[in-house]
């Protein structure tokens, strides 16, 4: 494996593969390609991070400081900045260099919905198999499992390239107990089990992460894609190379509008350079960035190509609409002075296995849940929902944009999927409980302003624009609160912290206006290239073409 910034390892160059990004789905596709034999170049926006102990060492993310981020602005819908940046990974690894490492897998609900779709063969039975190869389960031995931890033996794989482990050591195990005690009184009916990935659909856990442990520097090692597929000696591979510290334009097309290669450069003041495919051009750039390279060779809707002042080779209106990410945010409260050296409850590190409630509608709820389902599902709520995603350019059709959100609905409604998730944790001087739907309906969008391939894409999130997702807001902001005044935590915290501030009678208006104000997206951002029939608004097909 070549990893380099030297732009003529590509420029004029030809390859069997060019593929664009070196983040997760980038390096796995390189990795796979360049071991069949075939010559792959990836090229990446930016550099190789493996020196930096912000991003090997899983302990010291709080120091990354924005390395490896593009930190995008994101907007509003007159085109205004929100008061927060969007994360998002810009290094080889990509957001799998930067993330919070936590690991557990999709059910077999929500995969199927894949083929639900429209994308024949995208299912559970097809691709858990990859999920398994993908895994190096490291069990936790029994002191972790006292102090919280658990798993399913038969849910994991053992020998695939991605570490995943509790940490070493788990910490805090009061506090894990705590929430394990607390979780279900304010989600009543929530099973406290041994594995989120075998989450039948509904279950609250300690999470494990995509870490190893390396006794030789006592360190817990980020596992990211890179880590794991890239720079470990047994995946070096003769025939792959990254360009780091590179941009890629646009995708170039033949008469016939196969990719022939694509049009990169090392920056603004730099000279633009060519490399050829002689198979495939594959786009990996992630969610925030794959549309506007579309968008940049000709490929979108006519509206935004030509107020960028780009040739349309092929309309499609799908790319860059339909983008969703969770709206999270969190509460915090003050650990009491009394134990601020117990460290079961705080200490001054931030590795801690968190325990994470995947809820659902019963739990959220309880029998109030019909009322709030029946307008879910109503044919006149379906039909305004999509003719109100269409009116501000966030999905491509009616049709399309009521059979993307039927699936969601059919998922929370008919399938018991979790519809937020609520994340315990504990850092120094508070406990904190972070929290966003799980499954939001509202959705915004991602394009190019101009056909400056260093401009900024203009992102606009949308979040919590769908009264849906408002009252699962609402309805998490509050059980935060109560969690912090159950008489598990009472003894231990200070009242919960809001700012703006809601009072104890807080008006379900006052929690939605703090949500609103403190919200930022979860940095899962999926939906820009719907794999879909082009018919519904889709931008690929189940071949991925
Ligand atoms: C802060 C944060 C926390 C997260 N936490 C978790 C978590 O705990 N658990 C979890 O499962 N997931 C988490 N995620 C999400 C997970 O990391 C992403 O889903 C995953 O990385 C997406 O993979 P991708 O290949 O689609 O995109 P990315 O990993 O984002 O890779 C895209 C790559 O393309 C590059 N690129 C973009 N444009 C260009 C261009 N024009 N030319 C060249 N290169 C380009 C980028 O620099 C980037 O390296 C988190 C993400 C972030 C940012």
């Amino acid at each position: 494996t070549i990893v380099t910034n030297d732009t003529s390892v590509a420029t004029n160059q030809t390859f069997d593969y060019v593929i664009v990004g070196a983040g997760l789905a980038g390096i796995t596709v390189g990795n796979k390609l360049s071991g069949a034999g075939n010559s792959v170049l990836i090229i990446e926006a930016g550099p190789d991070p493996r020196w930096n102990p912000a991003v090997y060492n899983a302990e010291e993310r709080g120091n990354l400081d924005g390395y490896c981020n593009w930190q995008y602005p994101a907007y509003d819908d007159e085109g205004n900045t929100l008061d927060w940046t969007i994360d998002s990974g810009m290094c080889i690894g990509g957001g799998t260099s930067i993330n919070g490492l936590m690991w557990y897998r999709p059910t077999e609900a929500e995969l199927n919905k894949l083929e639900t779709l429209g994308n024949p063969g995208w299912n559970w039975e097809s691709l858990e198999p990859y999920m398994i190869a993908a895994e190096r389960n490291h069990p936790p031995d029994d002191i972790q499992i006292a102090q919280g931890a658990g798993y399913d033996p038969s849910r994991h794989g053992y020998s695939g390239a991605i570490n995943v482990s509790f940490p070493t050591p788990m910490r805090i195990p009061t506090v894990q107990s705590r929430f394990k005690a607390a979780l279900p009184r304010i989600f009543p009916g929530l099973t406290i089990g041994n594995d989120l990935s075998n989450r039948s659909p509904t279950v609250s856990a300690s999470s494990s992460w995509t870490i190893w442990y390396d006794p030789a520097s006592g360190k817990n090692r980020r596992s990211s894609a890179a880590d794991g597929l890239l720079w470990a000696e047994d995946q070096w591979r003769e025939r792959l190379t990254v360009l780091t510290n590179h941009r890629v334009d646009r995708v170039i097309f033949d008469k016939k509008l196969a990719a022939t290669g694509v049009a990169f450069s090392a920056g603004p003041e730099r000279p633009p350079s060519v490399v050829h495919a002689i198979k495939e051009v594959i786009l990996a750039a992630g969610a925030l960035q794959s549309a506007p390279v579309l968008e940049r060779s000709g490929i979108g809707s006519k509206a935004v190509l030509e107020r960028a002042g780009i040739q349309q080779l092929v309309d499609l209106p799908g790319v860059g609409a339909n983008l969703n990410d969770q709206p999270g945010t969190g509460t915090s409260a003050l650990v009491r002075e009394a134990y601020w050296n117990n460290t079961g409850i705080i200490d001054d590190r931030i590795l801690f296995a968190p325990e994470i409630s995947l809820v659902g509608l019963d739990e959220v709820w309880g029998a109030d849940a019909t009322s709030y389902t029946s307008a879910l599902t109503s044919i006149e709520g379906l039909e305004s929902r999509a003719q109100a995603l269409v009116s501000v350019g966030a999905a491509a059709n009616i049709e399309g944009a009521k059979h993307i959100l039927n699936t969601t609905i059919d998922l929370i409604v008919n399938s018991d999927q979790p519809v937020a998730e609520f994340i315990g944790e504990s850092y120094p001087t508070i406990l904190f409980a972070a929290f966003w739907p799980s499954m939001p309906l509202s959705r915004g969008h991602v394009h190019i302003n101009d056909s400056y391939p260093f401009s900024t894409p203009v992102i606009t999130p949308r979040l919590l624009t769908d009264s849906f997702d408002q009252e699962i807001a609402v309805a998490i902001a509050r059980r935060s609160r109560a969690l912090f005044a159950s008489d598990v935590f009472e003894y231990v915290v200070e009242n919960a912290y809001y700012d703006p501030p809601i009072g104890p009678n807080g008006t379900d208006a006052e929690y939605l206006e703090w949500y609103k104000s403190t919200a930022y997206g979860a940095s899962h951002w999926i939906g820009s290239t719907a794999m879909m029939p082009r018919d519904l608004g889709g931008v690929v097909d189940s071949n991925l073409k």
